[in-house]
């Protein structure tokens, strides 16, 4: 078997419903194993780009393929695939058993082979004992663990999940999400799990692909994403970010010095988020650091070597594991997010904030 040929792969695909282009010419390819998840905001052509791996939709250009093979033309049935929605499309009249020897029935095997793979996948997904019930005396969470169980009894050679936590609540989605990691890893089917929420794909993906307006803007590992986002637009959109605005001052081979406000900040060259790496003297930037970047102390010693800036608060939230400061440095709303707390603190009273200059990004203005 050629172990170098992608389990998906999708090579300049467009999608276009009027004159609304959804999908602008995505390259895309899923390697063999791994949990892949499509994230952006709403409307960006996530569930379009899983449509078209499922064969619900066809591109107006572009081709797709499975395990090397074209698929463009095929359709779903004959895709092998298991689908899991938002919402949890069982069957209401039949029991879990029901459900899920359902698609199993279409296949040439002996009953006791179906209980065999339904007890097994039952199991996986901890809803042994349930067989007997109809969905309806079942829980969100545990409709969509059979969900998934239905999803995987076929022995599907890819997963597709489309928003498949989103209609629960906040706990049942975090612990459901670590069972669809765990029971993805256990298995080993390429997975690709749709979501517009960032955390849920940082702690899920093996790789995640941020999507915005039809375009892929990259493509990473969790980390990588986090910490290396190539476009002003991923690093927005994954966490948060203070930003401020200036303008550069001076340049050497490895720093940017910038004049924002009335203070200088020095910059990593290798910092600078986008293609426009070619940045001069007086040219406009925006900088931009995250709130657990920023440093926060009573005294100016307590965090040297960092170079600290006044700054006073203006705001205190408490967040249960952390608290969330607003402060103003020189007029500049900044938020930080610390661990460590000094319980002199409230608002109105003066701190020093201060950041690393590798932590600071830098974007050319247009
Ligand atoms: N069948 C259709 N006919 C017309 N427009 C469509 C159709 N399906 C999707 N669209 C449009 O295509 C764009 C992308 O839709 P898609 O469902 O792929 O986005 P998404 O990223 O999955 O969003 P969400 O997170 O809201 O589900 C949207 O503007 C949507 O309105």
């Amino acid at each position: 078997m050629n172990t170098t040929v992608s389990d998906v792969e999708i090579k300049g695909a467009t999608k276009q419903f009027g004159s609304n282009i959804v999908l602008d010419a995505i390259d895309l390819e899923v390697k063999q194993g791994e949990l892949l998840t499509l994230l952006g905001p709403s409307g960006c052509g996530k569930s379009t780009t899983l449509n078209l791996i499922a064969g619900f939709l066809e591109a107006d250009q572009g081709d797709v393929y499975i395990k090397g093979k074209k698929v463009t033309k095929v359709p779903p049935y004959k895709r092998d695939l298991g689908m899991v929605f938002q919402t949890y499309s069982l069957f209401p009249h039949m029991t879990v058993y029901e459900n899920l020897n359902f698609g199993l029935k279409l296949r040439k095997i002996s009953k006791a082979e179906q209980k065999e793979k339904i007890d097994r996948v039952l199991a996986l997904v901890k809803m042994s004992g349930l067989e007997h019930r109809y969905p309806r005396e079942l829980s969100g969470g545990q409709r969509q663990r059979v969900a998934i169980a239905r999803a995987l009894v076929v022995e599907p050679e890819l997963l597709l999940l489309d928003e498949p936590l989103s209609n629960l609540d906040a706990k049942l989605r975090h612990e459901l999400r670590l069972e669809i990691k765990r029971l993805q890893k256990e298995i080993g089917v390429t997975t690709i799990f749709v979501t517009h929420d960032q955390e849920e794909a940082l702690s899920l993906s093996d790789r995640v692909v941020v999507m915005n307006a039809g375009k892929i803007e990259q493509i990473s590992t969790p980390t990588s994403i986090y910490k290396h986002p190539k476009t002003e637009f991923v690093f927005q959109f994954i966490g948060k970010s203070n930003s401020f605005e200036g303008a550069v001052v001076a340049i050497d081979s490895q720093k940017i010095s910038v004049k924002a406000g009335e203070e200088i900040v020095v910059v990593d060259y290798d910092n600078i988020i986008g293609e426009d790496r070619d940045i001069s003297s007086g040219d406009e930037v925006k900088l931009y650091i995250r709130p657990e970047n920023i440093h926060i102390a009573s005294t100016r010693e307590t965090s040297a070597p960092l170079e600290l800036h006044p700054a006073t608060i203006t705001q205190m939230n408490y967040l249960g594991t952390s608290w969330e400061i607003d402060v103003s440095l020189i007029g500049k709303s900044l938020q930080v997010l610390t661990n460590d707390y000094d319980s002199s603190w409230r608002e109105g009273r003066e701190v020093f904030v201060g950041w690393n200059p590798s932590d600071l990004k830098l974007i050319k203005k247009e």
